[in-house]
C-alpha cells in the first residue's frame, strides 16, 4: 500500500476546511490517501493585529515544515502568500477558485445601502477600510481581527457590538455559513484582494512525482487570474502595505479566452481612489498585471503607496496585509 501523502495545515476551521477539501479532491482524482498534519504558526499564537504581523507569519511555519520534509504538501489561501519567490518550493496547483468577492454580514438582514448613518462596520484589511471610506457613506469603520467565526460573532453573537462586518465571501462559504451573508459586494464598490478566494497547493520543487500528481488539481483560468492579480501587486508593492485591490475575470470572448483585470490603489482614508482596468489573453496574464500596475503608478498610485505612515513596522517582507 502507498504511504499517505502528508498535507500540512493550520488548525483554524478555515484552514482545516480548505485542506480537507483539497485532500478529498486529490484522493478522488488519484486514489492516493492523504493525511492532515496540523502545524501551529506564530500568527496563531499572537494577538497582534494582522496588519502589524503581516500574514506571512501564517505561511512560514508551513513552508518550513515542507522544506524540512515533515510534510509533503501544503494548502494556502493564495492571498496570504508573500509575492516573492520562495526557494525550493513550487505551487503545483491552483484549484478552481471560489467566488472572490467580499461579503457584508449585517444585523437585521441589511444591505450596505440600508445601513443607518453612523453604523459601525468592522473589518481588518486596510484595502477594505479604504474602500469603505471611499464610499462616502456615514460609516464608522472599526478595525477588527480574528478568525471568521470570531468576526461573525461581532454582529451575530450575544455580545454583538457592530452593525456589520465585511469579509471574504470564500471564507464564509468554506465554513458553510453563506446563509449569514446579507450582501455580496459588487467589485465596483469593493474590489477584492489579489488572489482572494483562490488556494495554492505547494510542494517541494524537486519532488517531481508529486509536482506531476498535483497538476490534476490545477485549473488554468483560475491560475491565469491569480497570476495577473499578483503580478499587479508585486509591481506596486515596493515594500509597502498601502491598500491594493485587484480582480481578474477570465471568460470566453469573440476571439478565444479573454482576461479582464481591474486594479485599484486607495488611500486608507478613502480620499484618493485610483481604479483602472485592462484586457488581454490569459497567456499574457503576468504582463497585463505589470502593465496595469505601471498605469496605476503613472496616475498617481506612487504617491499613495509612498506615504510612509501606511507601512507598519515588520510589514516590509510580507505582501498582503489581508
Ligand atoms: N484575511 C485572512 C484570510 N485569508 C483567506 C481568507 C479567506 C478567503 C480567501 O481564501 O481568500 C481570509 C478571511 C478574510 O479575508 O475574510
Amino acid at each position: 500500500m502507498t504511504a499517505p501523502l502528508r498535507l500540512g495545515t493550520r488548525g483554524s476551521a478555515l484552514a482545516m476546511a480548505q485542506s480537507g477539501h483539497v485532500a478529498d479532491a486529490l484522493t478522488a482524482a488519484t486514489g492516493r490517501p492523504v493525511e492532515l498534519v496540523e502545524i501551529v504558526t506564530t500568527g496563531d499564537r499572537s494577538s497582534e493585529p494582522v496588519h502589524r504581523l503581516g500574514v506571512g507569519v501564517f505561511v512560514s511555519a508551513l513552508r518550513d515544515a515542507l522544506t524540512a520534509g515533515e510534510i509533503d504538501l501544503a494548502v494556502h489561501s493564495y492571498k496570504d502568500l508573500p509575492t516573492g519567490e520562495y526557494g525550493g518550493l513550487h505551487i503545483a496547483a491552483v484549484p478552481p477558485r471560489q467566488d472572490p468577492r467580499d461579503a457584508l454580514v449585517a444585523r437585521d438582514g441589511r444591505t450596505l445601502a440600508e445601513l443607518p448613518s453612523g453604523a459601525a462596520v468592522g473589518t481588518g484589511a486596510l484595502r477594505r477600510i479604504a474602500q469603505l471610506h471611499a464610499l462616502g457613506m456615514q460609516l464608522t469603520v472599526v478595525p477588527i481581527r480574528g478568525n471568521v467565526d470570531t468576526r461573525l460573532s461581532r454582529v451575530l453573537g450575544p455580545d454583538a457590538d457592530l452593525d456589520a462586518v465585511v469579509l471574504a465571501r470564500a471564507g464564509v462559504a468554506r465554513l458553510g455559513r453563506t446563509d449569514e451573508i446579507t450582501e455580496t459586494l459588487d467589485p465596483m464598490l469593493m474590489l477584492p484582494a489579489p488572489a482572494q478566494g483562490a488556494l495554492a497547493v505547494e510542494c517541494r520543487a524537486d519532488d517531481s512525482d508529486l509536482v506531476e500528481l498535483l497538476a490534476v488539481l490545477d485549473h488554468a483560468p483560475s491560475r491565469a487570474a491569480v497570476t495577473a492579480e499578483r503580478a499587479l501587486l508585486a509591481t506596486l508593492e515596493a515594500g509597502c502595505s498601502a491598500p491594493v485591490a485587484a480582480y481578474a475575470e477570465v471568460a470566453e470572448g469573440d476571439t478565444g479566452e479573454e482576461i479582464y483585470l481591474r486594479g485599484a490603489v486607495i488611500s486608507p482614508d478613502g480620499t484618493r481612489d485610483i481604479r483602472l482596468s485592462r484586457t488581454g489573453t490569459p497567456a499574457d496574464a503576468a504582463e497585463i498585471g505589470k502593465a496595469l500596475a505601471a498605469e496605476l503608478l503613472a496616475r498617481g498610485a506612487d504617491s499613495i503607496l509612498g506615504q510612509p505612515e501606511h507601512a507598519g513596522p515588520g510589514t516590509q517582507q510580507f505582501g498582503s496585509t489581508e
